[in-house]
């Protein structure tokens, strides 16, 4: 489902990532762990194209989503808005100015399977954090995406909204989807992941 293979990439002359290998199965929760600054972020966002390689090779059988600690909603907008923008990359540009039935259809499925859907027509900005990056998965969903790519999905929320994100990931990953999730908590890790991916700060050459 996600393979990288020898991943590289430098950020002014600085190794960041040198070689570095990760697979990924349907269905499997892998947790990317380690040191700060040792490529965890910088290896998904190569995976969506928010960089570009220096060599080395992605290959995604689908489409991957990411979502982020900082979540990235637009909080004056209600959820559905929300989750519906996860179809723009599908969309022709003139359906994408009002999205039609069938997006908003698909967005309440997605909603509902955040277990959200009672949250449709709230703003964003009202929602608890937990609330908002379960928003933010089902927009991943929305997008068709059957790789999620989550980086410290849980790092900015109170202990049991984590475990609900953990859990909602663990199911995601259950029925079928790739789910590759940066951590700095390895009590989390080792709780919901069924691998976990230790990185090292690559040793600039
Ligand atoms: N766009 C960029 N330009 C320059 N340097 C960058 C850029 N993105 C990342 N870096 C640097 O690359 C290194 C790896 O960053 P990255 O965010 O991938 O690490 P990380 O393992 O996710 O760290 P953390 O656990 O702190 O989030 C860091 O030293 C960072 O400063």
């Amino acid at each position: 489902m996600l393979a990288i293979r020898g991943l590289r990439k430098s950020f002014g002359g600085r190794t960041v990532l040198d070689g570095f290998d990760l697979s990924v199965e349907p269905g499997e929760f892998v947790a990317l762990l380690g040191p700060n600054g040792s490529g965890k972020s910088t290896a998904l966002r190569c995976v969506v194209g928010l960089e570009t390689p220096d060599g080395g090779e992605i290959d995604v059988s689908g489409n991957a989503a990411m979502v982020f600690q900082k979540i990235h909603l637009v909080g004056r907008r209600n959820a559905l808005d929300n989750v519906c923008s996860g179809a723009l990359g599908r969309l022709p540009l003139h359906r994408s100015l009002v999205f039609g039935q069938d997006v908003r259809e698909e967005a309440m499925r997605c909603l509902d399977r955040v277990g959200l859907a009672d949250r449709a027509l709230d703003r964003c900005a009202r929602l608890s954090g937990g609330q908002q990056q379960r928003v933010a998965i089902a927009r991943a969903l929305c997008q068709r995406a059957n790789v999620i790519l989550a980086d410290e999905p849980v790092s900015a929320l109170d202990p049991q909204a984590a475990v609900q994100v953990m859990e909602l990931l663990v199911d995601l990953a259950s029925e079928g989807l790739a789910v590759v999730a940066v951590l700095h908590q390895p009590e989390l890790a080792r709780t919901y992941a069924h691998r976990i991916v230790e990185m090292r700060t690559a040793v600039a050459a």
